[in-house]
């Protein structure tokens, strides 16, 4: 491993990360966000109304308490409620597609959707989607497609009160957009994991929020 390339995954995020930039800058319904911080782009309408509402009904049925890595939901760090959808569903399937073909990535190295709910008082502490390659977790991890390139978010429903996703270095708070799809990258130019996406789920105040997830890794995951 040569000096300039100290992360496991690292060339292979660069270059990922570099074609999606690509895309998306060309994409003119993509609007990168005013940071330099960090690389985060919205979409607008991604999802329609009624495609909104068949999530949620979704997220409803599967949701449960979340784990995170090394954290568990008793230490309060990941409130809300979470669960995958089917993989094999075809509804799925062909929304998976749809944001794949947006920051133009193979299917293969997407984990499957997740769905979340926060009620009030829930919420999602300020974090990183990517893996720190020095926990025991990280074993498990590299084998299962290694570490997370990008992020694409969508909200799903409008939010009475709080539930904004607050990049806390960019100093960014997005306030919950039924149809918009957030996309960010974990990572830096050469790679490098970006503390600058640091971000959180603020709690919900009032109403109730759901949102789905697709995270990116480097190769196949499975
Ligand atoms: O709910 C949010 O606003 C943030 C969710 C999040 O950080 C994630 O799904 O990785
Ligand atoms: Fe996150």
């Amino acid at each position: 491993m040569s000096q300039s390339m100290k992360h496991p995954d690292q060339a292979a995020i660069a270059r990922i990360g570099a074609k999606v930039t690509q895309r998306l800058t060309s994409d003119p319904q993509a609007y990168r966000l005013p940071t330099e911080t960090a690389e985060i782009y919205a979409i607008g309408d991604f999802l329609t109304p009624s495609e909104c509402a068949r999530f949620i009904a979704m997220i409803d049925e599967v949701a449960q308490p979340s784990a995170v890595f090394e954290v568990d939901y008793a230490s309060q760090f990941r409130t809300s409620y979470s669960g995958n959808f089917d993989p094999a569903d075809p509804f799925v399937l062909a929304v998976s597609r749809r944001i794949d073909d947006r920051l133009g990535l193979d299917f293969e190295i997407g984990e499957t959707i997740q769905g979340q709910r926060y009620l009030p008082g829930q919420e999602f502490k300020p974090h990183n989607d990517w893996f720190y390659t020095d926990q025991p977790y990280w074993e498990g991890e590299k084998k299962r497609g290694g570490q997370r390139s990008w992020t694409a978010m969508a909200f799903l429903n409008e939010v009475e009160e709080g539930g904004a996703t607050h990049f806390t270095e960019a100093r960014l708070a997005i306030d919950p957009k039924p149809g918009v799809l957030l996309i960010w990258n974990n990572a830096l130019p050469d790679g490098s994991p970006n503390p600058g996406t640091m971000h959180a789920g603020t709690p919900v105040l009032a109403g109730e929020k759901y949102v789905l997830t697709r995270w990116y890794r480097t190769r196949k995951w499975d």
